[in-house]
């Protein structure tokens, strides 16, 4: 705990009063990376943008780290916000407080072209004990392959989404497994006619229904000031219709917005 003497400002008031605020983000395309011009950008990183604006924060200075350090290196203060596109889930909730959705989406698989092992589903995946699947680690999609029944020894476990990329066009995995727009971004990057979408995937059932991601911006359990404001902001840009127009020119859609759905819900 640091000191809360009349010296000590909270995260909000430190970011409001220098204009700027430093992000952590995993360089995923499209939820948030950099671009050919070194620009931080992505869909978490244009919505918290906006937000940032509206409270008076208009510089944001990002932090590269893998998906997997993202929590513990926001309660170690390297950064002071997650802006990934992280999905609300009750295990992370107990490390860290989301902000309200930004978008929700559901998994996708890759696999080589035509679809050798004829995987359509994480249960093709467990009936064949001779597929391997690359999931990155730290992400959702993990915890989602080991409770439909996958064992361990069926997954590889990657560093990054482009290494889980390099596994299934090597060879070492039969199939990869994370977002759709995610996916989709890693297949225009690798431009190979080699590896391809599963197009008629069929999304898990975890505990009786068909999984379903909600994403949001991150903050340390102490920044309840901080994320309050945030939330306060984004639901304007709600509101307003403005959101949509902020997540589009990253590949999504109407059918992705998150609705009325609360991190408070998703916690649960
Ligand atoms: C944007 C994103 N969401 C998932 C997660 O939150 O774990 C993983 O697919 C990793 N990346």
């Amino acid at each position: 705990e640091e000191s809360k003497g009349n010296t000590s400002l909270s995260t909000l008031e430190k970011a409001k009063k220098e204009g700027s605020i430093t992000i952590g983000f995993a360089n995923e395309k499209p939820f948030a990376y950099q671009d050919e011009n070194g620009k931080l950008t992505g869909e978490a990183v244009e919505v918290a943008r906006a937000v940032l604006k509206n409270l008076g924060i208009n510089e944001m200075k990002g932090v590269l780290t893998e998906f997997g350090s993202l929590i513990p290196g926001l309660n170690a203060k390297r950064f002071d916000m997650i802006t990934a596109g992280m999905y609300i889930t009750p295990e992370r909730c107990e490390e860290v407080i989301f902000a309200n959705p930004e978008y929700t989406l559901g998994a996708a698989l890759g696999v080589k072209a035509n679809n050798p092992l004829n995987l359509k589903s994480y249960e093709d995946i467990k009936s064949n004990p001779n597929a391997k699947v690359g999931v990155m680690a730290g992400a959702i999609e993990h915890n989602y392959l080991k409770d439909s029944g996958i064992p361990e020894k069926q997954i590889s476990i990657v560093p990054d989404i482009p290494s889980a990329i390099s596994a299934l066009l090597s060879g070492r995995v039969d199939a990869v497994t994370m977002t759709g727009p995610s996916l989709e971004a890693m297949l225009e990057s690798a431009n190979s006619k080699e590896i391809v979408r599963v197009k008629d995937f069929e999304q898990p059932i975890i505990n009786g229904n068909p999984i379903q991601g909600y994403g949001a911006s991150a903050f340390r359990k102490e920044d309840t000031e901080f994320r309050d404001a945030f939330n306060a902001e984004l639901q304007k840009l709600k509101e307003s219709g403005e959101l949509l127009k902020i997540i589009e020119p990253f590949g999504f859609t109407e059918n992705e917005l998150p609705g009325e759905t609360t991190a408070d819900e998703l916690c649960k």
